[in-house]
């Protein structure tokens, strides 16, 4: 059995970041084997062990195809679904059983919303016996207000819907927040306040769809968002333990502390 994370996000959210945090945790605690799913990376600042940009590169698609980045992007990932057999099997041969993969992912969102290439990328991982587990950044910075909270849950949501997986959400760049109250109305929504704010933001006439809306979060209760600063192993490490749950990793995966605790004068960015 092979356990998967894959870090999935709006670009820009930090996912690479987040993927590079991990690798130098990792480190200490000897897991993780890290690969890029993104054809248009530039440079990592750790070792990948399987790139896609081995397999087909982005930009010899752009010019021989002549495609812009976004069409040359599909036309990678698609690519990459009809030879899932060919490359991926064969680089993940080198692997040990119960290694522990971390895919950072494109940050183009609708290869999770509504093409199916992630999709048959995930069934074909649990096909060779792996627990995957989606991994959704958004950045703490795009939550200031309700509107924009709302848009980043449906697009938690449409992932969600998509790729059928665990999905762990996760607020990113914590050490960006000043106000850490703020915040914490945002991570575990309350539906009728959500409603509400809603309705004192926007036009009278989107009443109805703002309640369809907080509806929707409120039946996927699923869309709760973890902080992450990582700054803090200790946050890390919660995280950590949040989809360790999910993919059901190690024994000790509970850590019941959550690293955020918005009374401490502390735990606010200065
Ligand atoms: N302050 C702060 N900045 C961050 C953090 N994580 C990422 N960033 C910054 O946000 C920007 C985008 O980060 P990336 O990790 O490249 O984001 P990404 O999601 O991989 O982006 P794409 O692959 O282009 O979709 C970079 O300038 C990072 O330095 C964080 O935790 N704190
Ligand atoms: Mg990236």
């Amino acid at each position: 059995m092979g356990y998967a994370q894959l870090v999935i996000g709006p670009a820009g959210s930090g996912k690479s970041t987040y993927c590079s945090s991990l690798y130098q945790y990792g480190q200490t605690i000897g897991w993780t084997i890290h690969i890029n799913l993104d054809p248009a990376a530039v440079n990592f600042d750790y070792p990948v062990a399987i790139d896609i940009r081995e397999f087909i590169s982005l930009d010899d698609v752009m010019e021989e195809l002549g495609l812009g980045p976004n069409g040359g992007l599909i036309y990678c990932m698609e690519h990459l679904e009809e030879n899932l057999d060919d490359w991926l099997t064969e680089e993940l041969e080198n692997l040990l059983d119960d290694d522990y993969l971390v895919f950072d992912c494109p940050g183009q969102i609708e290869l999770f919303s509504h093409v199916p290439v992630l999709k048959n990328f995930v069934e074909h991982l649990q096909r060779k016996n792996f627990n995957v587990c989606g991994v959704y950044l958004l950045d703490s910075q795009f939550i200031s207000d309700v509107t924009k909270f709302i848009s980043g849950c449906m697009a938690s949501l449409s992932v969600m819907v998509q790729l059928e997986l665990p999905q762990v959400n996760i607020l990113s760049k914590m050490d960006l927040v000043k106000n850490k109250r703020d915040i914490e109305y945002y991570l575990n929504p309350e539906p009728q306040i959500l409603l509400s704010e809603l309705n004192l933001r926007m036009a009278p006439q989107s009443e109805k769809l703002n309640k369809a809306l907080a509806d929707l979060v409120d039946e996927y209760s699923t869309v709760s968002f973890v902080p992450l600063d990582l700054r803090k192993e200790s946050s890390i490490r919660y995280v950590l333990s949040q989809i360790d749950n999910c993919i059901q990793y190690g024994e000790d995966a509970d850590v019941k502390v959550k690293d955020f605790d918005p009374d401490d004068p502390d735990d606010d960015a200065d």
